[in-house]
């Protein structure tokens, strides 16, 4: 290809790293890259972003592409909405990194040496809700900002723990700082942490083509479509916190062959006799060509669990 491709992304650390990895893998195609930081709402506002809304750090990016400033989008996935947006296309999702959070810790603690009261700093509904329903009486403390300003809280003591995507660490060189990678068991992810999505203008099949066969990745599609298909179902019924987390897992066929299915697991806030905030979970498996109805047929279970009555904040 000729021309040069504008990779548009926000200009935070971690924003610049990921469309970094994506732009050395298209450089080594023979591409030629250019790369443009796109000022978000969500890079100006200290706002917590439920109050900010759908898309703050997605919307700009989306906006730059429309107006062809830009050729390619690199979004951090889970900050996309679950809705499509016209004249764009999903065309991309790279290898995925490491999709679990981390806890980052004062004296180097894990959650369970955590002493009852200790402040964790969280800033995301789904990891305040898992967080609680753990019942270690744990002081939450909803927080904002940038990777460095959340570690630093940990560092100057104002706060005994951070919970950050592991994702994000790793991107930005700081795993060694993780005190604890955080099982799923404890802390389901968000649908799509970890992963990134590569988005362009529909008519642009040129660049849709380069995408797909230079930086896509089959298995990382496939989980983290089962995974945005619950919370899209889910957000039709309820706004409670989600988490979701999908896996290529090997099984036998009926003949005994082995064949990759999906392991799915999902988890929403429910409301429980307390009024409190409770955690119902729910897991299944399915054939890698319907991961779609494999995160519907989830949402309906966890819906049927209670989690459309709770309509506390959104993700
Ligand atoms: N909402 C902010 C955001 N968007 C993507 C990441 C980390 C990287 C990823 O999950 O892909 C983070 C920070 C965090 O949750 O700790």
């Amino acid at each position: 290809m000729t021309r040069v491709i504008r990779i548009g992304t926000r200009g935070s650390k971690l924003a610049l790293a990921q469309t970094g990895t994506v732009a050395d893998v298209l450089r080594a195609t023979g591409v030629e890259i250019e790369i443009v930081t796109v000022t978000t709402p969500g890079d100006l506002s200290s706002a917590p972003i439920a109050q900010i809304g759908v898309g703050v750090f997605t919307s700009a990016l989306r906006e730059a592409l429309l107006r062809k400033e830009i050729d390619v989008a690199v979004h951090s996935y889970k900050d996309l909405p679950t809705a499509a947006e016209p004249g764009l296309v999903l065309a991309a999702v790279p290898v995925r990194e490491d999709p679990r959070d981390a806890l980052i810790a004062r004296d180097g603690l894990t959650l369970g040496e955590l002493p009852p009261g200790s402040k964790v700093g969280t800033g995301a509904a789904r990891r305040m809700a898992q967080l609680r329903a753990l019942g270690l009486g744990l002081e939450i403390v909803p927080i904002r900002g940038n990777i460095d300003t959340r570690m630093r809280k940990v560092t100057d003591g104002e706060l005994d723990a951070v919970v950050l995507a592991r994702a994000g660490l790793a991107r930005t060189g700081r795993v060694g700082e993780i005190t604890e990678t955080l099982d799923p068991i404890q802390m389901l992810p968000s649908p799509a942490q970890g992963a990134l999505a590569l988005e362009c203008r529909a008519a642009d099949v040129d660049v849709e083509h380069l995408l797909a066969s230079t930086v896509d990745d089959e298995g990382t599609r496939v989980a983290v479509t089962a995974e945005r298909a619950l919370l899209a179902a889910l957000e039709a019924g309820c706004s409670a916190p989600v988490g979701a987390l999908a896996e290529i897992v090997e099984d036998l066929d009926a003949e005994g062959a082995v064949i990759e299915r999906i392991s799915l697991r999902g988890t929403a806030a429910v409301e429980d006799e307390n009024g409190g905030i409770d955690m119902v979970r729910a897991s299944a498996q399915g054939d890698l060509a319907e991961a779609e109805q494999l995160g519907r047929a989830l949402a309906a279970e966890l819906l049927d669990l209670g989690a459309g009555a709770l309509s506390g904040p959104a993700q």
